[in-house]
């Protein structure tokens, strides 16, 4: 047997079976295997390691009834795929905040990886089913009083929930339909396109601050590509939460609507990056964002050891148990 091409890995639509072309020859020259994004240019990855499709969705199998809508919902994420359009809608709904807990980072990045894998799902649009909220911010409960087993459990599951949005390949629209503060605006600035609703009573920032914690450098390193060095260094500092119309002026989202008119303007504006050929918007979306994901990826054990100590610390700790307490009593 021959050895495979360095090329081909779990991306490749015939593995792990590799086809001839993912053989290398006699020669030894690498041939990728051709659905291999080949022409990406040196030193560019590939975003997810499904290989890019061009009007995938348009295609329908013949002979075969044209499916129009699928959907999926295991626990906390109701998943609904139009497949004539290409679309999925993932639609948070883990009463009463949508918070980031461990189960929910778990089936979010599962319910991401099966549409992935889906070769009819080009873009995805996320949003919250929860009134007035899109997602309270990572599960502050995960982070309080565990064992440092747990912490790494936990941040490794949000480092992978980052590492899939920030670096997939399909178009990923957040419709923000209520307040996004840490956690929960990550989600949203790692997408494609920001749309929220215009209410100035939802608001959207990285608010570590005020908690007594630190927003990571890939959140901080996320914010910046959105907005700039300097909106983002006096927004983290400050941990602000922006209503809605200020963050549409400082760029933390793209544009405001009606609530009533979300659902419709996303699915237009995903229209409009689908109008394009996949694999040339996947590889400039990949030249944007490698640097910044790359960063994590050769870093990602020494930030989940970062995490475990300055989550442990005594000091952090008291921080967390009287910001919930201070959310506990706010609520009733
Ligand atoms: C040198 C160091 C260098 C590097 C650092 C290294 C490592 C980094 C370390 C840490 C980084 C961590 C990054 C953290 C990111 C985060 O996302 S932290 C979470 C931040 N989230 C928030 O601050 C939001 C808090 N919540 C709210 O503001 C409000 O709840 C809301 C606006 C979302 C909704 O308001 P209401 O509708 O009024 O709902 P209530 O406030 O009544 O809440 C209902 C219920 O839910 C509980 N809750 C709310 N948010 C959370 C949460 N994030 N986690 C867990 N639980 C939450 C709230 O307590 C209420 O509970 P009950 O009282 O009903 O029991």
């Amino acid at each position: 047997m021959f050895p495979v091409s360095p090329n081909y890995g779990s991306g490749c639509p015939c593995f792990p079976t590799p086809c001839a072309q993912a053989v290398l020859g006699s020669t030894s020259t690498p041939v990728p295997c051709p659905a291999l994004p080949a022409c990406v240019p040196p030193g560019v990855l590939p975003l997810s390691r499904r290989p890019p499709a061009w009007g995938r969705a348009a295609r329908q199998p013949p002979g075969l009834p044209l499916a129009l809508a699928r959907a999926f919902s295991n626990n906390k994420i109701l998943v609904e795929l139009d497949e004539s359009s290409g679309v999925a809608t993932m639609k948070f709904k883990s009463p009463p905040v949508n918070s980031l807990s461990l189960d929910f980072l778990t089936e979010f990045c599962i319910s991401l990886e099966k549409l992935e894998n889906n070769r009819a799902c080009r873009g995805v649009i996320l949003t919250s089913a929860i009134p007035k909220i899109f997602s309270s911010g990572l599960d502050i409960t995960e982070m309080c009083g565990k064992s440092t087993e747990h912490y790494a459990e936990f941040w490794r599951a949000v480092q992978e929930m980052w590492l899939r949005v920030y670096g997939c390949n399909m178009v990923m629209i957040a419709a923000v339909n209520g307040s996004s503060p840490a956690g929960g605006c990550l989600i949203a600035l790692s997408c494609d396109y920001r749309i929220m609703v215009d209410n100035p009573k939802f608001s959207i920032g990285l608010n570590e601050t005020q908690l007594g914690i630190v927003a990571p450098f890939w959140f901080k390193d996320t914010f910046v590509n959105v907005v700039g060095q300097r909106i983002a260094e006096r927004s983290l500092q400050l941990g602000a939460l922006h209503p809605a119309p200020e963050a549409l002026k400082l760029g933390v989202v793209d544009e405001l609507v009606p609530e009533e008119k979300l659902q419709e303007r996303a699915a237009a504006v995903m229209a409009q990056w689908l109008a394009l050929p996949d694999h040339a918007r996947q590889i400039t979306k990949s030249m944007m964002r490698k640097t910044v994901l790359d960063r994590l990826i050769s870093h990602r054990e020494e930030d989940i050891q970062h995490f475990i100590s300055f989550t442990s610390k005594e000091s952090i700790q008291k921080s967390l148990r009287m910001y919930m307490e201070m959310l506990r009593k706010k609520s009733g």
